[in-house]
């Protein structure tokens, strides 16, 4: 599904990883692991197409980042993303910010994505009048809608209490189940127990 070569990046003068190749198999569960400063968020952006590698190549899906003709319909159609801040509009409800990310045929999926994570009832609410583990649900079932192949997450549950953390993973786990990778950044040592594999970096290397 990805297939990392060779991958290195600096900023300015200062590299932070160093020749790094892997592959991601499809169905996959990752978790990258490793210190802050380890380069955990750099390699997820460029995994995630979101950051252009100073050196190295990457195919995701067959198809070689650098090559690819409709880069914006490739991440639409192909990724979802989760962040530590969920980045919901707080003018829209839950119902309407899913839908202003879903592809015009994916919208009949939003009811029952929101069904799935538990939180249909919510729908018609704003982002600030619902709790921060019901907000990255939202966040979650927006990077769902899609149907995508990949799931990319860094720091999902950065800003969760360790019970609503476990609801993220066991449902990143869910999504796996069904057949989407998932690679998520984190320092939570506690996705180990969802995770099939593990990358742990430091200092820019894989250990
Ligand atoms: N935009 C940037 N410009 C310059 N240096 C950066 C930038 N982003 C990250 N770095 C540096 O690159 C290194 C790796 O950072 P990165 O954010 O990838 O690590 P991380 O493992 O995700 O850390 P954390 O867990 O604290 O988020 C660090 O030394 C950091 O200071």
């Amino acid at each position: 599904m990805i297939k990392a070569s060779n991958i290195s990046h600096f900023y300015g003068a200062e590299q932070v990883l160093f020749d790094l190749s892997f592959e991601i198999k499809s169905g996959e569960f990752l978790f990258l692991s490793g210190e802050s400063g380890s380069g955990k968020s750099t390699l997820l952006s460029i995994l995630s197409t979101l950051l252009k590698p100073s050196n190295g190549k990457l195919l995701i899906d067959g198809e070689g980042v650098g090559t690819i003709k409709n880069i914006d319909y490739f991440r639409q159609s192909k990724i979802g993303f989760v962040f530590q801040f969920h980045y919901l509009i707080n003018y829209l409800s839950v119902y309407e910010n899913i839908a202003l990310a879903a592809l015009e045929d994916k919208k009949q999926n939003i009811n029952k994505i929101l069904g799935e994570l538990g939180i249909l009832e919510l729908s018609e609410r704003y982002p600030n009048e619902i709790s921060g583990g019901q907000r990255q649900r939202v966040a979650l079932a927006r990077a769902l809608v899609n149907e995508p192949k990949i799931i990319f997450a860094d720091e999902p549950t950065g800003s969760l209490d360790s019970k609503n953390s476990q609801i993220v993973y066991g449902l990143l786990a869910e999504a796996v189940k069904s057949g989407t990778t998932v690679v998520v950044a984190s320092h939570d040592m506690q996705i180990e127990n969802y995770a099939t594999h593990t990358i742990r970096l430091k200092d820019g290397q894989i250990l």
